[in-house]
């Protein structure tokens, strides 16, 4: 489902990524973990097109992110392409970005009337099986200031699952929380992973849920995969020293 292949990024004289190449298959749930600063946030704009390839390629599904075939030729990606691709990706961030005016029911319905050109009612009964799905049917009336964090990154979780994503990208979803609102956040992305054939790309520093819910574990280190493994293996017997001295730094802290 997802492709890179000797990717490289660079940020002026900054190599990022560097000669950068894994897959994940269809329904896969992967999470990277690494120091901060080895390129695990870039891996993920870079599938947003938020950021630019400087070598190498990208692709999601049967289609590339850096180049499209017309007329027998690979020609450059331009932006319709691109619009297509991520359509297919969805986002959940550590901030949840809701639009605040809106209630929670029309922040899920949103994007997908507007985009997906969904008609009002249709997009409002998926919606409240969506958020059904995350625990808060009670809250659909309700605006987002008047939820907590973890209610509100769950309405955030159902607004990307309402674009019926391939893929969903998620990056540090539960750093901008409180501890005691982290569990629940991690219950729904569980259950959403267990029931959907969504494929999984997650960056976090929650090694239990990365423990629990990834087929597979890729340690990142100075834009490289160095080690990439079944959570079983990758947490008991890590054979990388960089993954042993991150995981000893890492499970220390908490
Ligand atoms: N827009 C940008 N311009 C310049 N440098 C950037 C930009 N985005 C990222 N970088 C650099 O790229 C490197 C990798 O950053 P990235 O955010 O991908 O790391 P990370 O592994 O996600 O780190 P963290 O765990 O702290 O979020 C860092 O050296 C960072 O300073």
């Amino acid at each position: 489902m997802i492709r890179f292949d000797r990717v490289l990024k660079k940020f002026g004289d900054n190599v990022v990524l560097h000669d950068l190449s894994f897959d994940v298959k269809p329904g896969e749930f992967v999470t990277l973990i690494g120091p901060s600063g080895s390129g695990k946030t870039t891996i993920l704009r870079l599938l947003m097109t938020l950021e630019r390839v400087n070598g190498g390629t990208i692709q999601v599904g049967d289609e590339y992110l850096t180049h499209v075939e017309r007329g027998g030729r690979l020609v450059p990606a331009d932006e319709k392409h691109l619009r297509l691709i991520r359509r297919r990706i969805g986002m959940v961030f550590q901030q949840f970005n809701l639009f605040p005016n809106m209630k929670v029911l029309q922040n899920v319905t949103e994007a997908p009337t507007r985009v997906l050109g969904l008609s009002r009612d249709e997009a409002e009964t998926k919606a409240r099986s969506w958020l059904e799905m995350v625990g808060l049917s009670d809250k659909v009336d309700a605006h987002p200031s008047q939820l907590s964090g973890g209610q509100q990154q769950r309405v955030a979780i159902a607004r990307a699952l309402a674009m019926e994503p391939d893929v969903l990208l998620l990056d540090e979803v539960t750093s901008a929380l409180d501890p005691e609102l982290i569990a629940g956040v991690l219950a729904v992305l569980r259950e959403i992973a267990r029931t959907t054939d969504i494929t999984f790309l997650c960056v976090t520093h929650e090694m239990q849920f990365a423990r629990d819910v990834s087929d597979r574990v890729m340690m990142f280190d100075q834009g490289q995969v160095i080690e990439d493994a079944p959570p079983g293996v990758l947490f008991t017997e890590p054979t990388h020293a960089r993954t042993r001295e991150f995981l000893h730094a890492v499970l220390d802290r908490t």
